[in-house]
C-alpha cells in the first residue's frame, strides 16, 4: 500500500499488527497498574524520559496509546492523549495551558459542565473568561487583548446547534498569538478535522460518538506532540488525575473501527427526521445544519463533510408541549448524553444546561423550550413513527 489509507482503514488498522501479537487479530488490553523495570537503573532513566517505556498507567499505558495513535491519526494531529471523559480532557487542557491573569476567550455557547467549569472553575482562579459571539468572527478580533492565550468553542455547538467558522477564527487568534482549542465532539473528525482548519487541539467527550454505543465515558485531547506531552505529563497527570481506563480504552478502539459507517447512518438519518420535523404542524422552529433554512447552511456545507446527527427544535405550543411529546415517546428515550445507537432526547434547560441561570440562558440562545434530539441507528421509521404518534397524542 503506498498512498495513505483511508480514514476507516486507520481507524481500523493503524498501529496493530497482529504478527507482534501471537496473531491475535485485536489489539491486547493491557489491565495493568504498573510496570515492572528490568533493572533499578532503567527504571530511574525512564523517569527521567531518557529511555522510552510505560512506568505507572496515571502517565502512560499500551492500550490507551494505540488509542492515542489512532485519534491523532483520525484527526491529523501529532499526537493525542486519552482521558477519563470529555470533562477531563477540557479540564486537564485548560489548567495546561492557562494561568493566573491569563484570558480564555469562550464562544457564546457551551455545554454545560464546560459553561460551569470556565466560570465556577477557571475564574476562581484568577483567569478572565469572556464570551464573545465567534459565528461573527470580527467580534473576536475586537475582543482580543494581549492577555489572552487561548480561543475556545464548540462547533455545531451543545446545544443550539451554532457554527463556527474555524478557519476564521484561527486566522484571527493566531494573529493576536492565541491558541485555537476545539470542542469536536458533535462533528467527529469524520466529518470536520479542525487541526486542517487551524486549529491547535481538539477536544472529544468520547463518550459520545468515538465510542458510540453508550456504555463508557471517556475523553481525548489532540495537538502538537509537545502540547500533548505537557498536558500528559502536568495537566493529567498532576492537576487532575483524570485517566482513561484501560478497558475503555479498549471500547474506544472498538467504536472507532464503525465511526465512519455509523456517522454515514446517522447523517442520514437526521437529515431526514430534520425534514419531516420542519414540515410538522406542531414544530415551530428546527436547528439543523443539514436544512437550507439553517442560518449557517453555507458554513455547514463547506466545513462539515456531512451535517451531523444532532437536531435543537422547539414546538408551537412551548416546554409543557415538549415534555408532553417527550413523555408520549415509547422507543426514543429520554435521557442525557448522544452519539449513542440509541435515538436519545432531553431537554437542555433543565437537564445539560440547568448549569446556566435562566437570565445567561437567554443570553446564550438556549430557550426553555429547546429539546435536543442525537439521532440514533434505529430503522428510520420506527424514529419518525415514534416522533408522530407522541406529536398527535392527545394532550
Ligand atoms: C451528559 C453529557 C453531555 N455532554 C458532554 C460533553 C462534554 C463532556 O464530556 P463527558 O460527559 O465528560 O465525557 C464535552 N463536550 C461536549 C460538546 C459535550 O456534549 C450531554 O450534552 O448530554
Amino acid at each position: 500500500m503506498t498512498q495513505t489509507p483511508g480514514f476507516a482503514t486507520r481507524a481500523i488498522h493503524l498501529g496493530h499488527d497482529p504478527m507482534e501479537h501471537e496473531g491475535a487479530l485485536t489489539p491486547p488490553l493491557h489491565l495493568t497498574s504498573t510496570f515492572a523495570f528490568e533493572s533499578a537503573e532503567a527504571g530511574g532513566e525512564m523517569f527521567a524520559g531518557e529511555r522510552p517505556g510505560h512506568v505507572y498507567s496515571r502517565i502512560s499505558n499500551p492500550t490507551l496509546e494505540l488509542l492515542e495513535r489512532r485519534m491523532a491519526s483520525l484527526e491529523g494531529a501529532e499526537a493525542g492523549l486519552a482521558l477519563a471523559s470529555g470533562m477531563g480532557a477540557i479540564t486537564a487542557t485548560l489548567w495546561t495551558l492557562l494561568a493566573p491573569g491569563d484570558e480564555v476567550i469562550v464562544d457564546k455557547t457551551l455545554y454545560g459542565c464546560t459553561f460551569a467549569f470556565m466560570h465556577h472553575g477557571l475564574r476562581k482562579f484568577g483567569i478572565t473568561v469572556t464570551h464573545v459571539d465567534m459565528t461573527e468572527p470580527e467580534n473576536l478580533a475586537q475582543a482580543m487583548s494581549d492577555k489572552t492565550r487561548v480561543v475556545y468553542f464548540e462547533t455545531p455547538a451543545n446545544p443550539n446547534m451554532r457554527l463556527v467558522d474555524i478557519a476564521a477564527v484561527a486566522r484571527i487568534a493566531h494573529a493576536g498569538g492565541a491558541q485555537v482549542m476545539v470542542d469536536n465532539t458533535y462533528a467527529t473528525p469524520y466529518l470536520t478535522r479542525p487541526i486542517a482548519l487551524g486549529a491547535d487541539l481538539v477536544v472529544h467527550s468520547a463518550t459520545k460518538y468515538l465510542g458510540g454505543h453508550g456504555d463508557l465515558v471517556a475523553g481525548v485531547v489532540v495537538g502538537r506532540a509537545e502540547a500533548i506531552s505537557e498536558i500528559r505529563l502536568f495537566g493529567m497527570k498532576d492537576m487532575t488525575g483524570a485517566v482513561m481506563a484501560p478497558f475503555n480504552a479498549m471500547l474506544v478502539l472498538r467504536g472507532l473501527k464503525t465511526l465512519s459507517l455509523r456517522m454515514e447512518r446517522h447523517c442520514a438519518s437526521a437529515q431526514a427526521v430534520a425534514e419531516w420535523l420542519e414540515a410538522h404542524p406542531a414544530v415551530a422552529s428546527v436547528q439543523f445544519p443539514g436544512l437550507g433554512s439553517f442560518g449557517q447552511h453555507a458554513l455547514a456545507r463547506r466545513q462539515m463533510a456531512l451535517p451531523g446527527a444532532m437536531i435543537a427544535f422547539e414546538l408551537k405550543d412551548g416546554l409543557e408541549a415538549g415534555r408532553d411529546m417527550m413523555n408520549g415517546l415509547r422507543m426514543i428515550v429520554r435521557g442525557v448524553s448522544l452519539g449513542d445507537a440509541e435515538t436519545l432526547i432531553q431537554h437542555p434547560a433543565s437537564m445539560t444546561h440547568s448549569t446556566y441561570s435562566p437570565e445567561e440562558r437567554a443570553e446564550h440562545g438556549i430557550s426553555d423550550g429547546l429539546i435536543r434530539l442525537s439521532v440514533g441507528l434505529e430503522d428510520l421509521s420506527d424514529i419518525i413513527d415514534d416522533l408522530d404518534d407522541a406529536l398527535h397524542q392527545p394532550a
